[in-house]
């Protein structure tokens, strides 16, 4: 009998992954392990890799070699149903990727019913719980164009967990806001982490990564360089390469006068 209730065991397990575009070695040996309830944020430079890794682990990109393991299942497996494990794995991206034809609510039901197979108003229901949740419960009429981007993002999220995901795989997913958007996005993923949710982060917002990461990756050139408690690789890394990319995220005028210097 096949079952989708979780087993025991770490959220993910990444292992010996290496991803190549062509002669591009994009990944190049990453092995991590993200426990149930774990917040872990990915940082690097443009290019590392970052969203490439996330990628591989819901197998939206092919792994050249090494395995990815979700929840038990080695998604890596030439027999394992994709998109049977693509259902327990909630993505966000950068650009919130919402269906511009149909309203916040039909965005949030169409999967529910066309993948999940649930009732219209099961998934109305649960749809109106979670846009409650993001604070977008009176938007449900609305079409993403009347959105702000924050919203459409808020949007992109509450649908995502209307799934009802064991994990959640975020890919920048404030990078594309206006400044002022991007706290409102970050309190919905900051609340979702309250509540427990597992979360691999790819960000650049550091402050985010230092309060609500359990667990920081720094990245550079296709691996991992340094990974340890937030707020111990973002006050006080280890290692040059991390220390110069934090410089230039956090005080980029000043990184760049040290550099001329
Ligand atoms: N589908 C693809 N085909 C070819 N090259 C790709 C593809 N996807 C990514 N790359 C290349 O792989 C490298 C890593 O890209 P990736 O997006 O994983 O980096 P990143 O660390 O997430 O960067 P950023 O912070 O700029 O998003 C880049 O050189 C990129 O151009």
């Amino acid at each position: 009998m096949t079952t989708d209730a979780p087993p025991e065991g770490p959220a993910i397990e990444v292992a010996g992954l290496h991803k190549s575009f062509g002669d591009l070695e994009v990944l190049k040996g990453i092995d991590l392990t993200v426990r149930r309830g774990e917040v872990v944020c990915v940082i690097g430079p443009s290019g590392s890799g970052k969203s490439t890794l996330l990628r591989c682990v819901n197998l939206l990109e092919q792994p050249t070699a090494g395995k990815v393991t979700v929840s038990g299942t080695e998604v890596t497996d030439p027999d394992v149903d994709i998109d049977r494990m693509r259902r327990r794995i909630g993505m966000v991206f950068q650009a919130f990727n919402l269906f511009p034809h149909l309203t916040v609510l039909g965005n949030l039901t169409i999967s529910q019913r066309r993948v999940l197979g649930r009732g219209k108003a099961e998934a109305e229901r649960l749809a109106r719980a979670h846009l409650a949740g993001v604070g977008l419960g009176d938007k449900e009429s609305a079409y993403p164009a009347q959105l702000s981007g924050g919203q459409q993002q808020r949007a992109a999220i509450a649908r995502a967990l209307s799934m009802g995901p064991e994990l959640m795989l975020f890919d920048e997913p404030t990078s594309a806001l206006d400044p002022e958007l991007v706290g409102d996005v970050l309190a919905v993923m900051r609340k979702l982490a309250d509540e427990g949710m597992t979360m691999l982060v790819v960000t650049h917002e550091m402050s985010f990564a230092r309060e609500v990461a359990d667990r920081v990756i720094f990245m550079d050139d296709g691996q991992i360089v340094e990974e340890g408690p937030a707020e111990q690789v973002v006050t006080d890394p280890q290692h040059q390469r991390t220390r110069l990319f934090l410089a230039r995220v956090l005080d980029p005028a000043a990184a760049e006068v040290k550099e001329v210097g």
